[in-house]
């Protein structure tokens, strides 16, 4: 019987590369050609020619972006890695829907479409005796949260390939051409850790760092926890097996997200630590994934710069922020509006009648 992970997704990477030499020199050059002294919007520039050669036209414009935050709970979290407990999970999945949470709120303010994904949390949703659906909400829970990765894999090959596939499949029928991306899941920063220091060669106590807000001890003591996952799955070295043995089904949706996102060549704005792990996995399994992602900010989590360099990317935020929920992806969001702008509302040298510098005019 053929493996279900890898029958769903080839091994061999299918995405074609952007790098278009032709459309990133016009780009280049139109941007060189606004008014303004050449390079002078600096890191909104390299963002303009980014989402360009993303959409592959000198005159990009964003459509409908969709804020996916996929939920998910952890077996891991009875380890007392997090200093929350797992219903927190639940209950922020219903604060997210009833507008009150942080990416709510920023989501509202910024015109961003939310939709929160139930790919694994402990909770019903759509309990038998209520409503068939709700707004804002799509179920497509793999199980009530991942197995205790402490003593079995997180999950079995079946349900990350589901997990991968709900993903995709989520993404299909979003409309638009941006995905920013967002997560909830109690324990989630402890699986980001395991995926970057088994992907990364990485020691655990460089990638773990206090989540949810533990002291010094109790990040130490969940190293600790977290070095002991990564012996009892030491046979885990593949991108896949690594999601499989320490990923929440949350993070296994978002990858199907993601690689989606990427094969129909929409934007995909990352958040922090937990989704750039994420990104990890894609970009093992597509490194032409890479070029589609937006990194929206350097998270205050332990392990989030080193993981930004280890992708050799630089992200735009730098505000100490460390929520998670997609709040990061949606603050960098008028960035990558005005980046278009730029490129397609403002003037040239020759359309304004400005002159050029002195030496590019002798
Ligand atoms: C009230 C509350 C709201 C949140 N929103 C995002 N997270 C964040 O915290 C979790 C990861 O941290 P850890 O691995 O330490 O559990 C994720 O669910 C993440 O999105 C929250 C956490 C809490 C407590
Ligand atoms: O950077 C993140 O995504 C993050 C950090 C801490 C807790 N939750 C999420």
């Amino acid at each position: 019987m053929p493996n279900p992970v890898t029958a769903t997704h080839s091994l061999s990477p299918m995405l074609p590369d952007l790098s278009n030499a032709d459309l990133r020199a016009k780009l280049q050059q139109r941007l060189d050609q606004k008014t303004k002294p050449v390079g002078s919007l600096g890191v909104l520039e390299a963002l303009a020619l980014q989402i360009g050669l993303i959409l592959q036209t000198e005159t990009p414009s964003l459509q409908q972006p969709q804020l996916v935050v996929f939920a998910g709970d952890h077996g891991l979290a009875a380890r007392g890695v997090s200093a929350y407990p797992s219903d927190v999970t639940w209950q922020m999945v219903e604060n997210f829907l009833a507008g009150g949470a942080c990416v709510s709120v920023l989501a509202r303010q910024h015109g961003l479409a939310l939709t929160v994904a139930d790919c694994g949390v402990r909770h019903d949703f759509l309990p038998p005796d209520g409503p068939a659906e709700r707004a804002g909400l799509v179920v497509c829970k793999i199980a009530p949260g991942t197995a205790d990765a402490f003593v079995e894999e997180a999950m079995s090959a079946a349900q990350c390939a589901q997990a991968m596939a709900n993903g995709r499949a989520l993404v299909q029928r979003l409309p638009g051409n941006v995905l920013l991306l967002g997560e909830m899941g109690i324990g989630n920063t402890s699986a980001a850790s395991l995926l970057q220091a088994r992907l990364t060669g990485l020691d655990i106590a460089e990638c773990t760092g206090s989540g949810t807000g533990l002291d010094a001890a109790a990040v130490a003591r969940k190293a600790q926890v977290l070095r002991a996952v990564l012996l009892r799955h030491e046979a885990a070295t593949t991108p896949l097996a690594a999601l499989q043995a320490f990923g929440g089904f949350e993070m296994a949706t978002m990858l199907g997200a993601v690689l989606e996102a990427a094969a129909t060549n929409r934007v995909i704005v990352v958040d922090g630590f937990i989704t750039t792990a994420v990104v990890l996995v894609a970009h093992r399994l597509e490194p032409a994934v890479l070029q589609r992602c937006v990194f929206s900010h350097r998270s205050g989590e332990a392990g989030h710069a080193a993981l930004l360099r280890h992708l050799g990317v630089s992200p735009l935020l730098d505000l100490g922020l460390r929520l998670g929920e997609g709040s990061a992806a949606a603050l960098a969001w008028p960035l990558l509006q005005s980046a278009c702008v730029v490129l397609r509302e403002m003037a040239s040298f020759a359309s304004a009648g400005v002159s050029q510098k002195a030496s590019d005019t002798h």
